[in-house]
């Protein structure tokens, strides 16, 4: 997109934005809404419905009859494939007012919505879209006189919680997948982050998904979220979001139906350069980029810095420059690198964070307070921390926010044990130019994704997940299908 600041600031004037939940394929006002505020400036920019248990249980009765006597899981694979293309392809066609959408309601930099969220979900809809009539069932070597078919059938209504931070692309990660599993899904996005969701839904309509195939009901999570995870009619339910909400759908699930729940929660991830990294200055500016991006609301952002004892001054120098140099402000500005952070309510619980470290002892290289007040809008400095204690709440709590940690060790062991000294197993970083290093410390780092001599790298192919309090299951590649399918037997006597 060549498009400049003014141009996205008269496109946001004129852009639609959605208000009513879909459900059965059709647009459902309530009496009641709520109004999404943005981040950019704290002003209101749409009401939209608020759904509680009546709109989920519509929902999910939709859902049902999709699955139960509709045509989507009885579709030949190729067909559901092609559906998902179209999407694809309409989402590709609204892609620029998506980008501003996911902008708006909670704050990133256009240039990443637009470059790497959108592409991520278009990419995420193709790749299932294409995956659909490729795979196989088993029909494992039994006695001769018998045959065993072990197939994989869609595993039925699939609720789908996700939070705000990549409302779109987490969306795709769970939709995609189910549908292309032959699944019916009920959607319930963030309350902050609603009006990108309800349009991708209304996208998928155009693009001939049948009614109640996907449906996205706005609210609350205590309330539109809890209702759907105690459904009794839902078979599986896919969450992203905070390890605390994630005990909650576990808590839903053993209350109710014993519904399938996967789990992609929150992180603590460790960044380990040692001495020996290819490039030390390579190493520093990707740990300075990989926490700041997308205002450190990653759950993979690499909080903690652990560095060699003989680099951590040079390491630490990059980071504070880098720092210092980020452009924060108007996330509709295509030149800005950091927006502001997703709420008023979120700034104030990083500051909080910020704060208890600076009264614990913590040493505050760079940052730590609000910036660009006179906007309205939630802004934060990028803020960098070293000696914050390894028992710190710093040290051990998600904080959902541009603020590093750096920690030092003088032996590989000592890395090692403080890289896993959380009750998280998301991810982690490794920088070094030994071989045999590499792998055994990947090996010994108790995380799905390790990534050695880069950072947040990845690709549709790749199954992304957690260890320990991170969660469960995985989402991309063809590891995601086990979510949304259960395995069958089928035994004959021949
Ligand atoms: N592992 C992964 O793949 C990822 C994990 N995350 C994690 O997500 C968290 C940040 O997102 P955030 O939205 O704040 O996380 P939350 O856990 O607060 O919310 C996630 C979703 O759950 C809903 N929810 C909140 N409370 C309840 C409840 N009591 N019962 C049912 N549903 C509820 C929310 O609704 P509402 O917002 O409307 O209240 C939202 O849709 C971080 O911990 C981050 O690490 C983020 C991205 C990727
Ligand atoms: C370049 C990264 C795309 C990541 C998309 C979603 C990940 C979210 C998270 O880690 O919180």
């Amino acid at each position: 997109m060549d498009a400049t600041h003014d141009d996205w600031i008269r496109r946001a004037q004129t852009l639609q934005l959605p208000g009513p939940h879909i459900i059965d394929g059709v647009e459902h006002e309530t009496d009641d809404t709520f109004t999404v505020v943005s981040p950019r400036d704290g002003r209101p920019l749409a009401d939209v419905a608020d759904g509680g248990a009546a709109e989920i249980n519509e929902a999910v009765a939709a859902a049902r009859r999709a699955f139960d006597s509709g045509p989507w899981p009885r579709l030949a694979p190729a067909e559901r494939g092609r559906v998902l293309l179209r999407i694809a392809d309409l989402i590709q066609a609204e892609r620029a007012d998506l980008a501003l959408t996911v902008s708006l309601e909670m704050g990133k930099p256009i240039t990443d919505a637009h470059d790497i969220e959108l592409r991520a979900l278009i990419n995420t809809f193709r790749w299932y879209g294409q995956l659909t009539d490729k795979l196989a069932d088993e029909s494992p070597h039994t006695a001769p006189d018998t045959l065993a078919l072990v197939t994989r059938e869609p595993a039925g209504v699939v609720g789908a919680v996700v939070p705000w931070n990549f409302p779109l692309t987490l969306a795709g990660w769970k939709v995609a997948p189910a549908l292309a599993a032959g699944c019916t899904v009920v959607l319930k996005p963030s309350e902050n982050s609603p009006l990108s969701a309800l349009r991708l839904a209304k996208i998928a309509t155009a693009a001939g998904l049948p009614h109640g195939v996907l449906n996205v009901v706005n609210g609350s999570g205590p309330i539109a979220g809890r209702a759907l995870g105690l459904h009794p009619d839902v078979d599986v339910l896919a969450f992203t979001g905070s390890t605390a909400v994630g005990r909650q759908y576990l808590r839903y699930a053993a209350d109710s139906n014993l519904k399938r729940v996967w789990l992609e929660l929150g992180g603590k991830s460790p960044n380990i350069i040692l001495p020996d990294a290819p490039d030390v200055e390579k190493a520093a500016a990707t740990a300075a980029w990989s926490i700041f991006f997308n205002q450190g609301e990653m759950c993979t952002a690499p909080s903690r810095l652990l560095v060699h004892s003989s680099i951590a001054e040079r390491v630490s120098e990059v980071i504070v420059e880098r720092a210092r140099a980020l452009r924060v402000g108007d996330p509709l500005d295509p030149s800005t690198e950091m927006g502001p952070l997703v709420g008023q309510d979120h700034l104030d619980r990083v500051l909080g964070h910020i704060h208890a470290a600076v009264d614990t002892g913590a040493r505050l290289r760079v940052g730590g307070e609000r910036t660009l007040p006179q906007t309205g809008g939630a802004y934060l400095q990028p803020t960098v921390f070293d000696r914050v204690a390894p028992n710190a709440a710093l040290a051990r709590e998600e904080v959902f926010g541009p603020v590093l940690s750096i920690f030092t060790f003088d032996d590989l062991d000592e890395a090692v044990a403080l890289a896993n000294a959380t009750d998280y197993g998301l991810a982690a970083g490794l920088w070094t130019s030994n071989l045999s290093t590499a792998h055994q410390v990947s090996r010994a780092l108790r995380a799905g994704t390790v990534w050695v001599n880069c950072y947040e790298e990845g690709d549709l192919t790749v199954p992304f997940g957690g260890m320990k309090q991170s969660g469960n299951g995985r989402d991309k590649s063809a590891h995601a299908l086990e979510k949304y399918t259960e395995v069958k037997t089928t035994w004959f006597q021949l």
